[in-house]
C-alpha cells in the first residue's frame, strides 16, 4: 500500500536518494544532507507549533507500507517571503509610441515583484522515476490538498507553486545563460543550489534591478519564458486540472512558470467532504479512485481507495483502516481523485 505522512527524523537516507535522482534545478531538494536534516526538524517543529508563520513548513512523504520505503516527497510552505525577499518577474509590457510618426512598439518586459509575498507554496514535489505509476504522482501532489482543506486556517488565501523551468541534460538553463549569468557571474547549477541551501543573500546583491525588455534575450532564452522542464509537465497539468492557472509570473533564474490558484477554488479543496468509516468488507463494484485522508493533524495519513465519492459511508478493511490510521465510528476526508470526466 501506498501512504502519505509526515516526514519523520528517519528519512533523511531516504530523502538524499531522492535528491539524487531530480537530474537538477528541483531547488528545494538538493543533494545536501545538512540541508534537508534541517528541513525534516523545520517540518517537525512546525508540527510541534515552536514556529513562526514564515518559517513553517510542512513536508510528506510517500512511502510504501511493505517496504517502508520512501519513493516521494512533497511540500507545503505556509507563507513565503515574510523572512526574506521573495522574488518574482512579472511578464508584461511596456508600450513606446509616438502618434506623430505612427509608430507603436509594444515591447514585452520582465518587472521584478514581490507580489506573492505572504502566499502559501506547493514545493518539493518529486516521485521516483521507478513508482511513477497507478495514481503516486497524483496521491503526492493531491494529498496536499487534503491537509490544506483540514487545517485551512493555517494557510493563506492565496496558493502558489514555482515550476521547475526548462534547463537540458547538462544543467544548462537558456535563460540564465543570456541574464541571470551577466549578472550573478556563476553556472545556474551553482546558483540554485545556493538558494536551496539557504545561502540566499547573494540574491538581492548581485540581481539586476531594472526592467528587462525580453527582446534583448537570446531567442532561446525568450522561448523557454513561462516553460516548464519536460520532466515538469506532468505536475503541471496536475495542478492545472487542481485550477491553477501561469498568470504571467515567472521565476527569476530559469523563467519557469509560477501558477497560483485561490484556495478556496482549488477543486480537490472546494469539493472534499467528510464521511464516516466503518470497517468491514469494501464494496467490490467498479467505484472511482478517490483521495481519503484522516483529519489526525499530528499522524496525519492519506492514501488512494476505491470508493463512492458521495457515499456518507466509507467502508475499508483492517490493514486499509490501520494504515490511515482510523478506525470505525472516524470521520475521513473524501474526494475524487481527478475531475469527473479523468479515469487514472
Ligand atoms: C510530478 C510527478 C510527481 C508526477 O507523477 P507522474 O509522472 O507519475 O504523473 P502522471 O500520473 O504520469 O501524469 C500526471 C498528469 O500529467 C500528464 N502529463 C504527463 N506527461 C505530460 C507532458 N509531457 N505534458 C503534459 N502533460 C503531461 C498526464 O497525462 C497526467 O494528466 P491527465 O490525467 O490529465 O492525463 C513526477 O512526474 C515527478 O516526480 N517529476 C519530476 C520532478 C518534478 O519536476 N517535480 C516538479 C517540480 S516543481 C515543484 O516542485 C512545485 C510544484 C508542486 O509542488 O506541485
Ligand atoms: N523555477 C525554479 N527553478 N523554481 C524551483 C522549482 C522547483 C520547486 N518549486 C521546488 O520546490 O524546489
Amino acid at each position: 500500500m501506498m501512504i502519505i505522512r509526515p516526514v519523520e527524523r528517519g528519512d533523511l537516507s531516504g530523502l538524499m536518494a531522492l535528491a539524487g535522482k531530480t537530474g537538477g534545478g528541483l531547488t528545494s531538494l538538493p543533494v545536501d544532507e545538512k540541508t534537508l536534516s534541517e528541513r525534516i526538524e523545520r517540518s517537525i517543529n512546525t508540527w510541534q507549533g515552536g514556529l513562526s508563520k514564515g518559517d513553517q513548513g510542512y513536508v510528506f512523504v510517500l512511502e510504501e507500507t511493505a517496504s517502508r520505503k520512501v519513493v516521494g516527497i512533497c511540500a507545503i510552505e505556509v507563507a513565503v517571503g515574510l523572512n526574506d525577499p521573495w522574488y518574482n518577474y512579472r511578464f508584461g509590457t511596456l508600450v513606446h509610441a509616438s502618434k506623430e510618426l505612427n509608430i507603436y512598439n509594444a515591447l514585452p518586459t520582465l518587472f521584478l515583484s514581490n507580489d506573492h509575498t505572504g502566499s502559501s507554496e506547493l514545493c518539493t514535489l518529486f516521485l521516483d522515476a521507478d513508482w511513477r505509476k497507478e495514481g503516486n504522482g497524483y496521491l503526492l501532489s493531491k494529498s496536499r490538498f487534503l491537509f490544506m482543506a483540514a487545517f485551512r486556517e493555517r494557510f493563506n488565501d492565496k496558493v502558489v507553486a514555482e515550476m521547475r523551468g526548462v534547463i537540458d541534460e547538462h544543467g544548462h538553463s537558456p535563460f540564465w545563460e543570456s541574464l541571470g549569468n551577466r549578472f550573478f557571474s556563476m553556472e545556474f547549477s551553482r546558483a540554485d543550489y545556493l538558494c536551496g541551501t539557504g545561502q540566499k543573500a547573494f540574491i538581492a546583491e548581485l540581481m539586476p534591478k531594472h526592467p528587462i525588455y525580453t527582446d534583448f534575450l537570446s531567442p532561446e532564452a525568450q522561448a523557454v519564458i513561462g516553460e516548464v522542464h519536460p520532466q515538469t509537465a506532468p505536475a503541471r497539468a496536475v495542478l492545472e486540472a487542481e485550477g491553477f492557472r501561469y498568470r504571467n509570473y515567472v521565476d527569476i533564474f530559469d523563467g519557469g512558470p509560477t501558477l497560483e490558484c485561490d484556495i478556496d477554488r482549488v477543486r480537490a479543496i472546494r469539493k472534499s467532504r467528510m464521511t464516516e468509516v466503518v470497517i468491514g468488507q469494501p464494496a467490490t463494484d467498479d467505484l472511482p479512485v478517490c483521495l481519503v485522508a484522516n483529519e489526525n493533524y499530528h499522524n496525519f495519513r492519506a492514501m488512494l481507495i476505491k470508493a463512492n465519492p458521495k457515499g456518507d459511508r466509507l467502508i475499508i478493511d483492517a490493514t486499509t483502516a490501520e494504515a490511515l490510521n482510523c478506525s470505525t465510528g472516524d470521520k475521513v476526508r473524501l474526494v475524487r481523485l481527478c475531475p469527473e470526466e479523468k479515469k487514472v
